[in-house]
């Protein structure tokens, strides 16, 4: 039998600790996988404890993830380098403007033939446009990646609650043993190949859930129910607690800036959504292609640029479509 794999949960914020509960658990369970999980944590003092401590004491990301137990074989890695040694699974979780850092750290200390996975949404702009981060990944460590994502709220996950999500993943026999490592009873799991579209669409995703909580800020807008429900269904996650949905909402009802409130509000936890409406804006400049994309440019525009939250519905009356 083939020796079992070793898998490092490469992250260990909100999302990342509710996916070590879901890989710790399946790991433990499945002979395929090596029983011992690492996950990489950024190290801090929290209540005069290291963050690594606690995680390994007291099985509990106090932090990122309070009231959730991570399992005992997750273990809490201080350092990147020894956190990814030896392992064949690598899942990187980290918000998206740590990767580059990160796989400039690990490039000379993983296996060669190991598989990533990347669950972070956003994108990487430069001026020489648009990569999706999975390529930034690939680029620098060149090895096989796939993706995960979905209209998931780790604490829901970390709940239990019924959840769907994808696996985008181009190699099958890589697609069935990543599902086995993050499938549960109710996180459930479909893999596809079109691992591309699946990236694009969750980085996009927390661009239109900060149109939509927006959109429910607008308080005296002569808007019909119908349309401020349509709006969150194009994104449910807000609607039911994530921090596109926190921040959104103290944006519009404070107007302090969108760094201030992340500050106040998130506990070292990192808002996606603006960051990506401003790289997706970069790239859509680049292109001369802003007004293709008025809801896109619509949220630039508020979150930095200090348009009033009631020009929104304005960008959405002039969407080209409707000329
Ligand atoms: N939280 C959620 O519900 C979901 C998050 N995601 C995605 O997962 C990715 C990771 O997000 P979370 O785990 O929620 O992170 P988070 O936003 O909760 O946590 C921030 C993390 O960044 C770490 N950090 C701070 N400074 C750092 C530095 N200089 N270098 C490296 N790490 C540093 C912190 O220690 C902490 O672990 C993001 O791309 C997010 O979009 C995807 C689906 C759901
Ligand atoms: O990607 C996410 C949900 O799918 C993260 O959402 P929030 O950042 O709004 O919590």
């Amino acid at each position: 039998m083939a020796a079992p794999k070793k898998v490092c949960v490469i992250g260990s914020g909100n999302w990342g600790s509710a996916i070590a509960k879901i890989v710790g658990a399946n790991a433990a369970q499945y002979d395929q996988f090596d029983t011992t999980v690492n996950m990489w944590v950024f190290e801090e003092t929290v209540n005069g404890r290291k963050l690594t401590e606690i995680i390994n004491t007291d099985h509990e990301n106090v932090k990122y993830l309070p009231g959730h137990k991570l399992p005992p074989n997750v273990l809490g890695v201080p350092e990147l380098v020894d956190s990814v040694k030896g392992a064949d699974i690598l899942i990187f979780v980290v918000p998206h403007q740590f990767i580059v850092r990160v796989c400039d750290t690990i490039k000379d200390h993983i296996k060669k033939d190991a598989v990533g996975m990347s669950l972070i949404k956003g994108i990487d702009a430069s001026p020489e446009g648009l990569k999706l981060i999975s390529e930034v990944i690939r680029g620098k460590l060149g090895i096989t990646m796939a993706v995960l994502m979905g209209a998931n709220i780790a604490n829901e996950v970390a709940e239990e609650k019924f959840c769907e999500t994808t696996i985008g993943c181009k190699d099958k026999t890589y697609g069935s043993m990543l599902k086995e490592l993050m499938q549960t009873t109710n996180f459930r799991v479909t893999v596809v190949e079109e691992s591309d579209v699946v990236e694009i669409c969750g980085a996009l995703k927390n661009i239109v859930a900060v149109g939509a909580v927006l959109l429910h800020g607008l308080p005296r807008l002569p808007l019909p129910p119908s349309w401020r429900a349509a709006a969150s269904l194009t994104s449910s996650p807000p609607a039911t607690g994530g921090r596109n949905r926190k921040i959104g909402e103290a944006f519009a009802r404070t107007g302090k800036s969108i760094e201030q409130l992340e500050n106040e509000l998130l506990n070292g936890q990192k808002l996606q959504g603006p960051a990506t409406a401003m790289e997706v804006h970069e790239i859509l400049k680049q292109k001369n292609m802003v007004d293709k994309f008025p809801l896109f440019a619509a949220v630039y525009q508020i979150c930095f640029n200090g348009h009033p939250v009631a020009e929104f519905i304005q960008c959405l009356q002039n969407h080209p479509e409707h000329k």
